[in-house]
């Protein structure tokens, strides 16, 4: 968020503008090894967004109640609405971009942008077509599963190539992925004193909740599809599943880590992965004789643990090294 030159920090915005945008640019994305997402039709381009301002100009709005500068907020949300409408592109990113560039462009005493939108997902549904099942193309479910998201910062003048303002910082999210291993997971070995009473687990019905996040090495490549660069959140979330997996953790915080590295395997584009997790590890009430076999599992008790770790493409040379060694066991 920018400083002001007196060192203060001041915002104001609108929150919760929901933008139903109809028949966007489609999203065509490169295949992955781990996914069956190819892209996006876009006929929902959906997001629920939040925009913030700053500026020098506006501190006289806070300190003597000036309004002369000040945007009103309801006028924010009109502008996302009706700048919707010309939108071209086919990513969030590059929405988001387009809304902030537009608007330091009609308001030159605007010095700061903060944008962030969550896509508002929207299902294709199949009906009963001439050869079987077809994609419908005009019904669609809402989802309220696990959700893309992005917040780009631009500053006028800022260091990142943009078109207008520049952009300052960027961060891609996927929010809310709730993921169940039933069987193959464990967490032993740790601390044991007074104040242990957590057993030893050898196999447990791991469920996390997990919001990751990543930015680019060049954030340009996320705003339009047509990079060929793009990395799609779906994407993620089917490398996270894939090695949730593939893996018998013996903890969330490995399990995080193995899955920012896959990531960065297969995405040279992207500089950072971050993860923030959550453990909702099912109350056992009737164990399981062995791996297969029925089991009766509730909801944890709070309180709950969770973890945060972020993680750069220095990480990649250890697990290079690494498969080496075991290619050579
Ligand atoms: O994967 C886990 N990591 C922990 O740090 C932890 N602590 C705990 O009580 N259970 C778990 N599980």
């Amino acid at each position: 968020m920018l400083k002001l030159n007196s060192g203060r920090m001041l915002y104001y915005g609108k929150g919760d503008v929901n933008v139903y945008r109809t028949y966007a640019k489609p999203l065509r994305a490169a295949v992955i090894p781990e996914s069956s997402y190819t892209g996006d039709g876009n006929v929902i381009f959906a997001h629920n967004v939040h925009f913030s301002v700053s500026g020098e100009s506006l501190l006289s709005s806070f300190l003597a109640g000036d309004n002369s500068q000040v945007i009103a907020t309801d006028s924010m949300k009109n502008f996302i609405l009706r700048e919707a409408a010309s939108f071209e592109g086919d990513t969030t990113e590059g929405f988001l971009a387009y809304i902030g560039d537009r608007f330091m462009a009609k308001y030159p005493h605007i010095d700061a942008v903060v944008i962030r939108g969550d896509r508002i997902p929207f299902q294709p549904l199949q009906v009963a077509g001439a050869e079987g099942l077809e994609e419908s193309g005009l019904v669609y479910r809402r989802s309220h599963n696990d959700r893309a998201g992005a917040m780009l910062e631009l500053v006028r003048g800022g260091e990142e190539a943009g078109a207008g303002a520049g952009f300052v910082s960027h961060k891609c999210v996927l929010s809310d992925l709730q993921l169940i291993k039933v069987s193959g997971s464990s967490f032993y070995g740790f601390v044991r004193d007074e104040y242990t009473t957590l057993p030893d687990s050898y196999d447990r019905p791991l469920f996390i909740f997990l919001n990751l996040f990543w930015r680019y090495a060049d954030v340009r490549e996320a705003l339009d599809g047509s990079s060929g660069r793009y990395v799609p959140a779906e994407q993620i979330r089917d490398i996270a599943h894939n090695v949730f997996h593939e893996n018998k953790s013996p903890s969330i915080q490995f399990l995080i880590y193995r899955i920012g590295l896959r990531v960065m395997e297969r995405f040279p584009q992207l500089a950072e992965i971050g993860f923030e997790s959550n453990n909702r590890t099912w109350e056992t009430v009737v164990e399981p004789a062995d791996g297969e076999s029925p089991g009766v599992f509730t909801e944890p008790r709070p309180p709950y643990g969770f973890q945060g770790f972020t993680m750069t493409r220095a990480d990649l040379p250890a697990v290079a090294e690494e498969l080496k060694a075991e290619a050579s066991a």
